[in-house]
């Protein structure tokens, strides 16, 4: 047994998460539930009343965070210290939206001067293509921009941007290439103007095969249109960490815009990554994301565990996932603009949390990142949400809504709203066999033919799930939203004592990748490889099955 499955805390909530009462009767017994389970911070309401909690449960859930050392390690993220121990790095993207004058130091150097400047730099050049002043090569304004990227260098900058559209200036159109599958970027290319288009081309590493075949291929249409190497310039810009590689591509040193190797690619929306965002909504308002999330930090860093909006979702997490074997958790935003945060918090926690050894590196004797998937509501009611109710597999869901539409069209928010809410109700209370059979009692059917149908009726109910709610999706507010995800995720791997930091586990599939790569191109039939890789190589040649 390892030390976290050995401790005090957790032996207690092997025993207790399994004697708490259906939720139906935790309700029944106590009207100011929703009191006692619920909180707001940082422009966010959490509702985890409907959940297999009382508070003996939460109790033994808080001391296990007591005594996982969240508290420290907590501390130690945000005090800069290299966390992310297996690239030596520190894990600073809190440090991205700290107050100007804040003080966040790694290796005795204070970072927010130079987080500072390049939000500058970010302002300067957001005005100039906002504005027009910015001109392409032939002298015409900017119309279009392309980010260029993948992973955490798309996702959150196209999934925050679309979160935002009621903020989008109307001057400009952005498009996101991430994929490298020609696909992509030759359908972008088909409807663009070379002349008004600029390209953002978002890598931290700038090394990510994706990213780079996708740039190229952008250039050379620019070049193809008719423009000089000379008119790159106007055309191309890059975020990266990596300045030299950036210059030695051909990016105008004037045109880089820095980040840091203590910026994880999944929490660097806040950096300069986040340009196509900025350049969508302005910088004010980029920067009242920034404030959001800061928010939160602080709500996060302050506010004791019992109220703390990232520890009591991610210790939830943690008991569903280790005291109810629930292996996946579901995102359902009630909201069109939120429905590509899903994708985004999947990125977030399962590139974080998908490990299988401690800090020292010893093998887990525990269940980890759980499976996180999702979708936009209503839609999944009629897909996916049978399942929830009455599949076999538990699976806490997050449902999240404003409460103002940015649309308030006739009855539909209200409808939006009743969906939401209906649902956490039917998956808590669930349909006895009594009442499914009630139900029926008008039919015309038999006895026998109504207790059959009932059976199938019936839905055990006591389904966990969390609501968010907030007055509107503004900048500020998703900000919070995000920055509580990224904590929550945190807490997690810091329960697990995982690096929730690195992810050695997709570098082996880039490095085989490359090397079927060459086999492709190669004079010669795939011989040395298993037999399956050898036979699907030699096909791909041949151009047919
Ligand atoms: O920004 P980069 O260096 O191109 O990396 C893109 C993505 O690739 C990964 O390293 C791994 O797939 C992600 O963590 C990262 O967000």
């Amino acid at each position: 047994m390892t030390k976290l499955t050995e401790s005090q805390s957790w032996q207690a909530l092997s025993q207790l998460s399994q004697q708490v009462a259906h939720m139906r009767s935790l309700f029944a017994n106590d009207p100011q539930r929703f009191e006692t389970y619920s909180f707001k911070a940082a422009g966010l309401m959490l509702d985890y009343s409907k959940n297999r909690i009382d508070a003996e449960t939460l109790k033994a859930l808080l001391a296990l965070a007591e005594e996982a050392g969240l508290q420290q390690k907590k501390a130690a993220m945000f005090n800069g210290e290299i966390i992310n121990t297996t690239e030596g790095r520190a894990v600073l993207h809190t440090a991205l939206r700290a107050a100007a004058d804040a003080d966040v130091k790694v290796d005795g150097v204070n970072v927010v001067p130079e987080v500072q400047q390049t939000l500058n730099k970010m302002e300067q050049f957001v005005a100039s293509v906002r504005d027009g002043e910015w001109k392409g090569y032939t002298g015409k304004t900017i119309t279009d921009v392309v980010s260029i990227g993948i992973g955490g260098s798309f996702l959150g900058p196209k999934i925050a941007s679309e979160a935002l559209r009621p903020y989008w200036t109307e001057a400009l159109k952005c498009h996101f290439v991430a994929n490298v599958d020609g696909t992509a970027i030759c359908e972008k290319l088909k409807k663009l103007d070379h002349e008004t288009t600029l390209f953002i081309m978002s890598s931290k590493s700038f090394g990510t095969q994706e990213t780079l075949t996708n740039t190229l291929t952008a250039k050379d249409w620019f070049l193809a249109a008719g423009a000089s190497q000379a008119d790159v310039a106007k055309h191309f810009v890059a975020v990266t960490s990596n300045v030299a590689k950036a210059t030695e591509f051909g990016i105008d040193a004037g045109n880089i815009f820095p980040m840091w190797d203590w910026v994880g690619g999944r929490y660097s929306l806040w950096s300069a990554i986040g340009l196509p965002i900025a350049v969508l909504i302005g910088m004010d308002n980029f920067r009242a994301m920034l404030s959001g999330a800061r928010e939160m930090d602080e709500h996060f860093l302050e506010a004791p565990l019992a109220t703390n909006m990232p520890v009591i979702m991610g210790m939830l997490s943690v008991l569903y996932g280790n005291f109810h074997d629930a292996q996946s958790h579901v995102v359902l935003t009630y909201d069109h603009y939120l429905r590509g945060l899903p994708a985004y918090f999947q990125q977030l926690d399962m590139e974080s949390n998908g490990k299988h050894v401690t800090l020292c590196g010893e093998q887990v004797d525990h269940s980890t990142g759980p499976v996180i998937w999702g979708g936009e509501g209503t839609n999944g009611q009629h897909a996916y949400h049978q399942l929830l109710h009455q599949g076999t597999a538990l699976i806490p869901a997050d449902f999240i809504m404003p409460l103002q539409s940015h649309n308030p069209v006739g009855e539909h928010h209200a409808q939006l709203a009743s969906n939401c809410f209906g649902q956490t109700q039917a998956l808590m209370q669930g349909r006895t066999f009594e009442e499914s059979l009630a139900e029926l009692s008008s039919s015309s059917l038999s006895q026998q033919e109504r207790e059959l149908i009932a059976k199938h009726k019936v839905m055990t109910g006591n389904k966990p799930s969390n609501t968010i709610l907030m007055d509107k999706l503004t900048p500020e507010t998703l900000g919070a939203l995000i920055a509580l995800y990224e904590h929550r995720t945190f807490v997690q791997g810091a329960i697990w004592d995982i690096n929730s930091f690195d992810q050695w586990g997709v570098e082996l599939g880039k490095t085989l990748g490359n090397d079927v790569l060459a086999r492709l191109g190669a004079d010669t039939d795939a011989t040395e490889l298993d037999a399956s890789s050898n036979a699907l190589i030699n096909m791909f040649r041949k151009g047919n099955i």
